[in-house]
C-alpha cells in the first residue's frame, strides 16, 4: 500500500505559542485515520493544516509525495485535493439536495454532474431525497449529504471534524459504521477527528493520540489499547485500573494478584516497583481460584456486567463478566487474571484509577 499522506516534524503556532509540536505521521491509501485526544490538544488545528487553512510554522504536509505545506509553501486550499464534512454539516441552506451535492462539480459537463450527483445520493442511499431543502433533513441524513457532496469531487483526502457529535448517540453509532463502509467501498483515505475513542476504533485503521499538542502514539486500535506506549494512553484509551507490582524477572512481577507474567520483557532493574494496567477483559471470574475480592458497584451493559472489585489490599480492579453471570454487590468472588499484553510503568506514586 502507498502512503498517500506524510506529515513531517509540523509544528503549528497561535501567537507565538506551539499548539502543534514536532508532530509526524504517515497514512496509507485507503486507510482511515483519526485524531483522538481530549479538548484543547490541536486536532482542529492539524485538519485545518492539512486542509490549508492555517499556516505551517515548521515541517511540512505531503500528500502524493508533492508538498502542499510547509514554512515555505502553502497550495491555495480551493487546489487542494482534499474534501471536507463539518461537525455542523455545513450544507447550503438555499439549494437542493441535489445541488448541494454538486456543489463541487462545476467544472463537469452538465450530463457528467448530474450522473455523478445520482451516484453519490446512491451511495448515501438518499436518491430518494434529491429535490428536498437541507431544513427537510433530519441531523444524519444532512450529514450523508455533507460527505456526499465532499466526495463527488474525487478528492485524495477526506478530512471529518467531529461529523457525529451534534447526533445522539444511537445514531452516532449506526452513522460512524456507515460512513466507514462508504469510505471503504470507494478505497478513500480519510482522517477523522473526534474525542470519542469508540467512534475512533469502530471507524479507524489508525489512531493518533495527541495530548497538549504532541503525538503520543500513532497506531491500530489493537496496539493503542494492548500496547500503550505511556500512562496517558493507556488512561485515555480504553478502561482499566493500576495495581502495584515489584519486577521479579524481566517479564514477570510480583502482585496481590500473585505473580503475573506477561509477554513483553522490560528491562527494569528486579525489585523495580512498577505500577501494571489491568483492562477489565483481563479479569476473569474464576471459582477455582484462590484469588478473592469483593464486588463494590455493577454496571449492567447488556451482553456483559462491569463490575468494581476491591482487592484485600483496599485497590480497586475493574471486571468484564458474561451478564448471564448475574452477581451482587457485596459477593466475595474469586477471580483470576489473564493478561498475556502486560503492561507496566514505573511509578512511584500511589496506584490509581484510570478510567475516562
Ligand atoms: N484562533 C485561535 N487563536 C489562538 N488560539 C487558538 C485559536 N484557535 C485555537 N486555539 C488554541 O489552540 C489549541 C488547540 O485548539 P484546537 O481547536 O486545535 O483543539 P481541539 O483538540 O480540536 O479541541 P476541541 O476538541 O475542543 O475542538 C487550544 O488551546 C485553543 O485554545
Amino acid at each position: 500500500m502507498s502512503q498517500l499522506l506524510k506529515i513531517k516534524d509540523l509544528t503549528c503556532r497561535y501567537d507565538n505559542e506551539d499548539i502543534i509540536a514536532g508532530l509526524s505521521l504517515t497514512l496509507n491509501e485507503g486507510d482511515i485515520g483519526c485524531l483522538l485526544g481530549p479538548s484543547g490538544c490541536g486536532k482542529s488545528t492539524i485538519l485545518r493544516a492539512i486542509a490549508g487553512f492555517h499556516p505551517v510554522s515548521e515541517g511540512s504536509i505531503s500528500l502524493q509525495d508533492s508538498v502542499i505545506s510547509s514554512s515555505s509553501k502553502s497550495i491555495a486550499p480551493e487546489k487542494r485535493p482534499v474534501g471536507m464534512v463539518f461537525q455542523d454539516y455545513a450544507l447550503f441552506p438555499h439549494m437542493t439536495i441535489a445541488q448541494n451535492v454538486g456543489y463541487g462539480l462545476h467544472k463537469l459537463p452538465s450530463q457528467k454532474r448530474k450522473r455523478k450527483v445520482l451516484e453519490m445520493l446512491e451511495l448515501v442511499n438518499l436518491s430518494d431525497l434529491a429535490n428536498r431543502y437541507p431544513h427537510e433533513l433530519s441531523g444524519g441524513q444532512q450529514q450523508r449529504v455533507s460527505l456526499a457532496r465532499a466526495m463527488a469531487p474525487e478528492p485524495s483526502l477526506i478530512l471529518l471534524d467531529e461529523p457525529f457529535s451534534n447526533l445522539d448517540v444511537e445514531l452516532r453509532k449506526r452513522l460512524s459504521l456507515d460512513i466507514r463502509d462508504i469510505l471503504k467501498s470507494l478505497n478513500m483515505t480519510a482522517i477523522l477527528v473526534t474525542h470519542d475513542q469508540h467512534e475512533a476504533f469502530a471507524m479507524c485503521d489508525q489512531i493518533g493520540v495527541i495530548k497538549d499538542g504532541i503525538i503520543q502514539q500513532w497506531d491500530s486500535p489493537y496496539n493503542l489499547y494492548h500496547e500503550p506506549v505511556n500512562r496517558f494512553v493507556a488512561s485515555f484509551v480504553g478502561q482499566g485500573c493500576f495495581i502495584k507490582g515489584t519486577l521479579v524477572s524481566h517479564e514477570k512481577f510480583d502482585t496481590e494478584l500473585g505473580i503475573i507474567e506477561g509477554n513483553r520483557a522490560y528491562n527494569w532493574d528486579n525489585g523495580s516497583h512498577v505500577d501494571i494496567l489491568v483492562r477489565p477483559d483481563d479479569v476473569v471470574f474464576d471459582p477455582n481460584s484462590s484469588l478473592t475480592c469483593q464486588i463494590v458497584s455493577k454496571t449492567f451493559a447488556g451482553t456483559s456486567t462491569l463490575y468494581r472489585l476491591q482487592l484485600e489490599s483496599g485497590a480497586i480492579i475493574e471486571g468484564l463478566f458474561p451478564s448471564h453471570q448475574d452477581l451482587y454487590i457485596g459477593d466475595q468472588i474469586n477471580i483470576s487474571l489473564a493478561a498475556d499484553h502486560l503492561i507496566a510503568f514505573q511509578w512511584s506514586e500511589p496506584s490509581s484509577k484510570v478510567t475516562q
